[in-house]
């Protein structure tokens, strides 16, 4: 039951009280609330996804970051971007995340799953993650044989998934350039099969032309409605409280929360008779963790904060993947520049028919490629990934324009998605509706900035098959040339930006391990009561975009808390 003020609720103890209705809180509301003697109260901090038009159309994507459905969280000063300092959106919206990402489905490689596999936490691909997953026809309902693995996708599970159902021209260029180099660059029938590599076609989570986030698909209708789930939307918690009097270890099953629109007014309390469920996200979980004591004690009580529980990882190894877009123009006639025109004609179509190009998001392939065995790097550096099936970079490929003719320009985007360096979040002040300390250390590294130049010269490969002569592409804007080494740093430096796949502020380590902030049954350590389920949990970032892995982990999660309390 969907409810936007403490008075409505009629008790102030639930079995479980889940902070954050987001991609992972959506699953444990659902999963939880299977068992109906079980009451679960959801406390999400913003506003309900229904009727949020532009969440809905997949190819609006992009109007959602610096909207009220976003948190709209800025890095301090990066000094490997040269100082700047780069928004990194985060969705304040019942679906969390999931409901302003870019809907790419990119289940990572199948060693990423066994490296997150810390004795409980044994994640199995496709088995935890394709309970998530409901696989579905794309929206222009084209024969997809081909273009996916059957074998390895859930008709049956809770989020739409589906291939783009808008093709573009530059589709066929990116297939045959793929088909002349193969190597590095051959086609993948499907790279959500546990193995990655190659160039395939995108998996969004999409269905009927909508999109698919963990709102619409585990608090729909049928959900939302039972009478043991009540979803709070607009309250955002800003305490975890200690209910032990015995001192000892803390219990921590209570939580202090406020309404944002009046957060002066009154301060509400909730108590979980079984456990207590964080999943405010990489970035919220952190932040009220530290408000309530729970982090370094010395840090906490530098600001003003009585410490709780001496957990210094929090806030630590945060991980996020550099980003860098580079556009290409198309030296030839006939090619179609997106207009207002256009986009009334597309949305139209879209409130018509749910189809067209607004019914997908402009990227219909990526490539996932390795840096080779024999690549000088490694004999200075450790392999950062998990695996040898497992990418270092990605490629995606936006052609500008749906239609028979190609766009002007092409928009390439590469991600570096085995960073190693290691950012942390800290509190600004005890005041929770003041934004944390976000620093994500970009391109701190050297093998990060290898990377990232590795990724150019790929591209820049690619870009040499003979498919794409007649585009006569020329880089707008482009990068320097390889063997400028000190050019292209700094070309990154001043252009890098965050992939948005942030991860590891409250990372998971084996029990007794020195350091980490829960175990591998996602408790945090040194207390009792309480559980983090969201992607702050995830030691290193998987090499991919995250929304699976999140889905995984949280349908993971919601078993492990049903074999405790059943
Ligand atoms: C712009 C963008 C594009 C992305 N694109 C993709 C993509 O295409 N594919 C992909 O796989 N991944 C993508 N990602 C990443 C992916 O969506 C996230 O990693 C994932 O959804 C995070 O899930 P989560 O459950 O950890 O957190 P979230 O989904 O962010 O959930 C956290 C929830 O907690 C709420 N909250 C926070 N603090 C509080 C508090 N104190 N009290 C109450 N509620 C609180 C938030 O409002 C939010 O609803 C993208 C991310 C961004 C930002």
């Amino acid at each position: 039951v969907l409810l936007d003020s403490f008075s409505a609720l009629p008790r102030t103890e639930y079995d479980f009280v889940i902070v954050g209705g987001g991609n992972a809180g959506a699953v444990l509301a659902n999963r939880l609330t299977e068992y109906s003697r079980w009451k679960v109260l959801v406390i999400e901090a913003g506003p309900t996804n229904e009727n949020v038009f532009n969440s809905r159309v997949p190819g609006l994507v992009a109007t959602l970051q610096r909207s009220p459905y976003d948190w709209n969280y800025t890095t301090v000063p990066q000094p490997g971007l040269n100082g700047r300092s780069i928004l990194i959106p985060r969705g304040h919206i019942l679906g969390g995340t999931s409901s302003i990402n870019g809907q790419f489905y990119t289940r990572c490689s199948s060693s990423d799953y066994d490296r997150l596999a810390l004795n409980h936490l044994s994640l199995v691909l496709p088995a935890d993650e394709s309970q998530a997953e409901r696989w579905t026809e794309p929206a222009d309902g084209h024969d997809t044989t081909g273009e996916y693995d059957p074998r390895f996708h859930n008709k049956n599970g809770m989020t739409y998934v589906s291939v783009s159902g808008a093709p573009q021209a530059v589709d066929a260029k990116v297939l045959e350039a793929s088909k002349q180099l193969g190597g590095d660059y051959a086609y993948r029938l499907d790279f959500n099969s546990g193995d990655s590599l190659g160039i395939g076609w995108v998996q969004l989570t999409v269905g009927h032309g909508e999109r698919s986030s963990s709102a619409t698909a585990y608090l729909g209708p049928k959900y939302i409605n039972r009478s043991n789930l009540h979803v709070l939307v607009g309250h955002q918690a800003v305490r975890v409280l200690n209910t032990t009097s015995r001192g000892g270890v803390p219990s921590l099953r209570t939580v202090r929360f406020v309404k944002k629109t009046e957060p002066n007014a009154s301060v509400h309390e909730v108590t979980a008779k079984k456990e207590l469920i964080l999943s405010a996200g990489v970035i919220g979980t952190a932040q009220l963790l530290l408000l309530s004591g729970i982090g370094d004690s010395t840090e906490v009580r530098s600001k003003g904060i009585e410490p709780l529980v001496n957990l210094p990882s929090v806030g630590k190894n945060v991980t996020d993947q550099p980003f860098l877009a580079l556009q290409w123009g198309l030296g030839i006639n006939g090619t179609v520049t997106p207009s207002d025109a256009l986009q009334q004609q597309w949305l139209a179509q879209w409130n018509e028919t749910r189809t067209g190009p607004l019914s997908s998001i402009g990227h219909n392939h990526l490539g996932w490629v390795r840096i080779p065995d024999e690549s000088p790097v490694w004999s200075q550096y450790e392999d950062p990934s998990s695996g040898r099936n497992t990418p270092h970079i990605e490629f995606a490929f936006n052609g500008g324009a749906f239609h028979p003719n190609p766009g002007a320009t092409l928009t390439t985007v590469l991600i570096g998605l085995q960073p190693v360096s290691r950012g942390t979040l800290a509190l600004n002040s005890a005041d929770p509706f003041e934004h944390p300390l976000l620093d994500l250390a970009f391109l701190d590294s050297d093998l990060d900035l290898y990377t990232m130049k590795y990724a150019i010269s790929s591209l820049r490969r690619f870009f040499k098959a003979p498919a794409w002569d007649d585009y006569k592409l020329s880089p707008i804007s482009p990068p320097p040339d390889e063997d400028d080494e000190e050019g292209l740093t700094e070309y990154l430096r001043n252009f890098g930006d965050s992939a948005a796949h942030a991860v590891g502020s409250a990372a998971m380590s084996a029990k007794n391990a020195p350091y980490g902030v829960v175990d591998p049954d996602l408790k945090l350590k040194k207390a009792t009561g309480l559980r983090v389920v969201d992607a702050s949990i995830m030691p290193y970032v998987t090499a991919g975009h995250t929304q699976a892995p999140v889905y995984a982990i949280a349908e993971r999660a919601a078993d492990l808390i049903k074999d405790s309390w059943k």
